[in-house]
């Protein structure tokens, strides 16, 4: 499919440099995803048109939007601080962009009416942003930000702010609100099921460059980075394949069903991971000695850290945790089918 937005985006803040390239095709939503300080904001900022590009180039529809002022791009805007007028209501905070693109008051007042109805807060339109909860404010420039039909339309961790379960209501909105929406929609966030919910495609970036991107099942199948391999909850080691070993430590190596050669990465769910007290036999499986040095709850389980020749999560139910003793420190064996592992080249 063609894009309607063709960016490279090239731009400095203080020591930190962004270089990425973001294509977003009519009617696709993609997540930016990455570490705090990744660039992602400065990335949404360039695009508004709030930090200017030192390089590259952004086009919207054919058109070149860099030398445009933000008020002249034709994008809608939510901000994680989701920045309101303070001294118009609710009403006429969404009202402002039909207002602006020259649309009569009464029309105006309709389509944020219709709006906010949508966001769950048509009683609130009255409401200064100072008489709104932070859940509802965010809500209002959600409102706000949709109700002018951007062609880009721009979510800064949109949902970050709401309580578990308006989060949950509004998130299905918003993606029942972004599968109608023509336009491009580019959402930033750290909540790996937003991007999962919301998003066809999912970028991610680290240290201001693009690290990995593609749809969410191959990206979970395939993570290329410890970040995305821990958003997607997996352990991830990188070695040398060959055949179905790979050597991913001084000597330490482990064994896949897939078979590999050169540089390459292996990946395995922490449910796939069995602790024994003694040195299991029998099996061929990947077996190693290991100390335990951490336990965190993870839903009804508990994800347990350990540290060996390569350090690996699994997660075991609180039964098997209670059978096994656990205390930090304590040895155990570690076990891992080679069919649960997939190996897959890193270049
Ligand atoms: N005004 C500024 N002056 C100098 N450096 C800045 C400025 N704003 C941001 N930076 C730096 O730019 C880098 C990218 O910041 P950015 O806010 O884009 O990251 P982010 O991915 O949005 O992070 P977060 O998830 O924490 O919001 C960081 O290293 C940050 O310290």
């Amino acid at each position: 499919m063609s894009s309607l937005l063709d960016a490279h985006l090239v731009a400095s803040r203080g020591a930190f440099t962004l270089d990425i390239s973001l294509r977003i095709a009519p009617g696709e939503t993609v997540a930016l995803l990455g570490p705090n300080g990744a660039g992602k904001t400065t990335a949404l900022r360039t695009l508004a048109g709030l930090t200017s590009l030192s390089g590259g180039h952004l086009r919207l529809g054919g058109r070149d939007l860099a030398p445009l002022p933000p008020e002249q791009r034709p994008i809608g805007v939510v901000f994680q601080d989701y920045l309101l007028f303070p001294h118009l209501t609710a009403r006429d905070n969404v009202a402002f962009g039909p207002r602006r693109h020259g649309m009569d008051r009464k029309s105006a007042h309709a389509v944020a009416d219709e709006w906010l109805e949508r966001v769950g807060l048509s009683s609130f339109g009255s409401r200064k942003p100072r008489q709104l909860s932070g859940g509802q404010a965010q809500r209002v420039a959600l409102a706000r930000a949709l109700a002018v039909d951007p062609v880009l339309l721009l979510l800064d961790e949109p949902l970050a702010a709401l309580d578990a379960r308006t989060r949950l209501e509004t998130r299905g909105e918003l993606r029942r609100h972004l599968s109608d929406h023509p336009g491009a929609t580019l959402l930033v966030t750290h909540d790996p099921l937003d991007a999962l919910v919301l998003a066809d495609r999912l970028v991610i970036v680290e240290q201001g460059r693009v690290v990995q991107e593609g749809d969410a099942a191959t990206i979970t199948a395939r993570p290329r980075t410890d970040y995305v391999a821990r958003l997607v909850g997996l352990n991830l080691y990188r070695g040398v394949g060959d055949g179905h070993t790979v050597t991913v430590a001084d000597g330490f190596t482990l064994t896949s069903t897939d078979t590999v050669s050169g540089d390459v990465f292996l990946a395995f769910p922490p449910s796939a991971v069995a602790l024994h007290p003694d040195q299991p036999s029998g099996s061929p499986r990947n077996t190693w000695p290991a100390t335990l040095a951490d336990i965190q709850h993870h839903g009804d389980n508990l994800r347990v850290r350990l540290e060996g020749p390569v350090s690996v999560s699994a997660d075991i139910t609180p039964a098997a945790a209670a059978q096994l003793d656990l205390s930090p420190g304590r040895p155990l064996w570690v076990a891992v089918k080679a069919t649960e592992t997939r190996a897959y080249p890193a270049q």
